[in-house]
């Protein structure tokens, strides 16, 4: 897919792994729609795109993805203004192993939420163009990260969704291509107060300063240029794409026989 005059909508857009991919898309010349509850961190980061790449591509809207309220608003607004939607960030996710309904809330049911709310407006059997959704997960999501069973838990979750979904689009027909970015350890606000992020499982924050120490952190633009290959390769659709500081590769499945 070219991203030439694209609609893109990213969630958790205003900080972090989300805000590196709202400036890939821009870069490639998509409009993108930034949708977080971070109010300000929002409008900070529209300001500066407005300076770089012009008001009118894009727009933030304050949207909390465990709201169907306002996710259904903020889509609608979407489509009144853009037109339609052809690519789904779900990248909205949060680590918080004491508040682990919050953590399932936020990380799953809000890709679910956002994905099919989406759909009506995205999929071709009920009038949309098609396009493609990659659910941002997690290395969390293939291989188990013992001091945080919830946050894995949510992740492997976002990978199975995305799964299903590509073969259930596939076969009805939405248009639609579904993957799943599965980063390791990144430089973000979501690295800070680890203890306090793993609750009980505080007693285990050592274990994430040795996985960085022998894995490595990642940066932001990293994580984006994998969304971009993810958007614009129309050959990848039901995929994990794993990155890590020894490079990007494509999960490989075992085929039920
Ligand atoms: N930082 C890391 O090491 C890794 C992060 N990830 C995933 O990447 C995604 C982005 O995380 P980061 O950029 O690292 O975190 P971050 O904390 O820097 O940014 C997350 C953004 O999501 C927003 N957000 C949180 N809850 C929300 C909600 N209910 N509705 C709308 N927006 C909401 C926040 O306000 C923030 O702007 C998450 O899904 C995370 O699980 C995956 C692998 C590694
Ligand atoms: C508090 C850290 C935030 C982590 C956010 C992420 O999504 C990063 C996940 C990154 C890597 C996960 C890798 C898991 C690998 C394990 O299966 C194992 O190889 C490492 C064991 C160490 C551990 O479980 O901590």
């Amino acid at each position: 897919m070219a991203l030439n005059g694209k609609i893109a909508v990213v969630t958790g857009a205003a900080m972090g792994i989300g805000a590196a991919m709202t400036e890939i898309l821009l870069h490639n010349s998509a409009k993108v729609i930034l949708l977080d509850v971070n109010d300000s961190a929002g409008k900070t980061l529209k300001e500066a795109l407005d300076k770089k790449h012009g008001a009118e591509t894009t727009l933030f809207i304050n949207c909390d993805v465990t709201s169907e309220e306002q996710t259904q608003a903020a889509l609608q607004k979407t489509v009144e203004t853009f037109g339609g939607i052809d690519i789904l960030c779900n990248n909205a996710g949060i680590l918080d192993e004491s508040q682990w309904e919050k953590t399932i809330s936020v990380n799953l049911m809000g890709i679910v939420r956002v994905t099919y709310l989406a759909l009506k407006y995205m999929s071709k059997l009920t009038g949309g163009r098609g396009g493609v959704i990659v659910n941002t997960a997690s290395l969390a999501g293939l291989f188990p990260l013992m001091s945080c069973p919830v946050y894995t838990a949510t992740k492997f979750g976002v990978v199975g969704f995305t799964r299903a979904m590509a073969s259930t689009s596939e076969a009805s027909g939405y248009g639609i291509r579904f993957n799943a970015l599965c980063p390791g350890l990144v430089q973000t606000d979501l690295n800070d107060n680890i203890p306090e992020r793993l609750g009980q499982f505080s007693n285990l924050a050592a274990t994430i300063e040795k996985l960085s120490q022998l894995k490595g952190v990642l940066n932001t633009s990293q994580v984006a240029e994998c969304l971009l290959e993810l958007v614009t390769d129309d050959t990848k659709n039901g995929e994990a794409l794993l990155l890590s500081s020894d490079g990007k590769t494509y999960m490989e499945y075992p085929v039920m026989k």
